[in-house]
């Protein structure tokens, strides 16, 4: 009552409307008049206080022009139906199969080693996030030949660790293949924050659950040749140095490879890493350079071919999807098993590190004069000098103890691979397909 009284008596009686008056009427009028603009104010701040909350708040729905957490919806899972078919195409149907949970199902290199890893009767169960990062329309046609090769992909992302930790309760994967990532390196520098979150972050929670899961899975992942950085010793060999990434991509993928080591060395989980050499082929990525040539070759639109310092060459050890799937078969099948249970280690585990390359570069222009040929169309080129956008002159894979230890050998040259993609893609965006995104 005190305060209530000295709040009206601050009021200077110039303002007239809260003038005191003597009437016990016109008092509790006033006094009825005060709480209401106090409940009035209090409300407003109260209203103010929940918009900025939520506004602010990470666990909101993600804003659509926020990319880097675009894969942060909520997406339906669980429920009896739903944990029969993750059993179901987890199972195994093959003497000697694999249970394997393939992260980046949905994507190029996911749906190879999906489609290779169910034919052959290993049990395979796909997740995915099927981000906008490129046309969503090419990853749903994707899912549709995993559907009908009966792999089922669970919509999802690697960072809830909810759905992850609920999928290993339902299976006892032996394996994980994990190819879920924010790929490309000149994107880095549009949307750092994706890298963080899909190469880190993602990681993390992925390894975090496949330490606590009994019987903890072994582990392969895709690394990137990218993390010879701005190496100039060729070809690039796992022994070499990483410390120099000249991409964000590049440096979030050689952190990948030192959390993957931590999990090792504290939990005992059995960890691969592969390094994959700019992969290409049929139901490829439409982000890659190989792609969006084909693309603008065939609209008659200028591509730019970069160019090093005094008219270097750029090039790429280009590997064919199909080299690769057997490099990450022959991966998972040489790995041993995790030794950890309940979340401890019980020994040491193995660790391994591979590149997967093909073991001869090819110049860009090189590359495009291949397309002309196949396509039929002369490319308008336009030679520019390399941006600073993180990517490198070139890269050149040793293999020899991915040869020695995986039995791994590429058989597919580059003509002979974008003769096989050109193929794909004339068929896929031909007959009302929509021109690649
Ligand atoms: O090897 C790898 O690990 C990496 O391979 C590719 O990266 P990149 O080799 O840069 O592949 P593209 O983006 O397809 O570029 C291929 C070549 O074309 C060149 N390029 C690219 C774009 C362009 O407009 N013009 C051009 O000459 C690039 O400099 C590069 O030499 C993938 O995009 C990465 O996700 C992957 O990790």
């Amino acid at each position: 009552m005190l305060k209530h009284a000295s709040y009206l008596d601050s009021i200077p009686p110039a303002q007239g409307k809260f003038k005191m008056e003597k009437s016990p009427y016109v008092h509790n009028r006033l006094r009825w008049h005060s709480s209401l603009m106090k409940l009035t104010f209090w409300s407003f701040i109260f209203l103010a206080l929940i918009f900025i909350f939520f506004y602010r708040s990470p666990s909101s729905n993600p804003l659509p022009q926020d990319p880097s957490r675009r894969s942060l919806r909520t997406y339906n899972w669980g429920g009896p139906a739903w944990e029969k078919r993750v059993r179901s195409s987890a199972r195994i149907r093959s003497r000697d199969g694999i249970s394997v949970l393939v992260t980046g199902a949905a994507g190029f290199v996911g749906t190879h080693v999906s489609t290779a890893l169910k034919r052959r009767g290993d049990g395979v169960l796909g997740l995915d996030n099927f981000n906008d990062y490129y046309d969503p329309s090419l990853k749903r046609a994707r899912h549709a030949l995993l559907d009908r090769s009966g792999v089922f992909i669970v919509e999802g992302d690697i960072n809830d660790s909810i759905l992850v930790r609920k999928l290993f309760e339902v299976v006892a994967f032996t394996h994980v293949m994990h190819l879920a990532a924010q790929a490309g390196v000149r994107y880095a520098m549009e949307n750092p924050s994706s890298y963080v979150h899909s190469n880190i972050a993602g990681l993390v929670s992925l390894l975090e659950a496949c330490k606590s899961a009994n019987p903890q899975p072994a582990i392969v992942w895709a690394s990137s040749s990218s993390v010879y950085g701005l190496n100039s010793k060729v070809p690039f060999s796992e022994k070499d140095r990483t410390d120099q990434p000249a991409s964000l991509y590049a440096a979030t993928k050689k952190a990948g490879e030192e959390i993957a080591h931590t999990y090792n060395h504290i939990y005992g989980l059995s960890l691969t890493a592969l390094r994959f050499f700019t992969v290409y082929g049929p139901w490829g990525r439409p982000d890659m350079a190989y792609f969006f040539f084909t693309r603008d070759i065939l609209k008659g639109k200028t591509i730019s071919i970069f160019e090093a310092a005094n008219h270097g060459t750029v090039a790429r050890d280009f590997t064919y999807v199909d080299d690769i799937v057997k490099g990450c078969l022959a991966a998972l099948d040489t790995a041993e098993k995790s030794t950890g249970t309940g979340g401890k280690k019980k020994g040491p585990a193995q660790f391994r590190i591979y590149n997967l390359g093909n073991t001869s570069p090819v110049p860009v222009s090189d590359l495009v004069s291949i397309l002309e040929r196949l396509l039929k169309v002369n490319a308008k080129r336009k030679v520019i000098k390399l941006p600073q956008n993180g990517d490198v002159r070139f890269t050149h894979a040793n293999i020899s103890l991915a040869q020695r230890e995986l039995g791994y050998k590429p058989s597919t040259d580059l003509q002979t691979g974008l003769k096989k993609f050109v193929r794909w893609y004339l068929g896929y965006y031909s007959g009302g397909k929509k021109a690649a995104g």
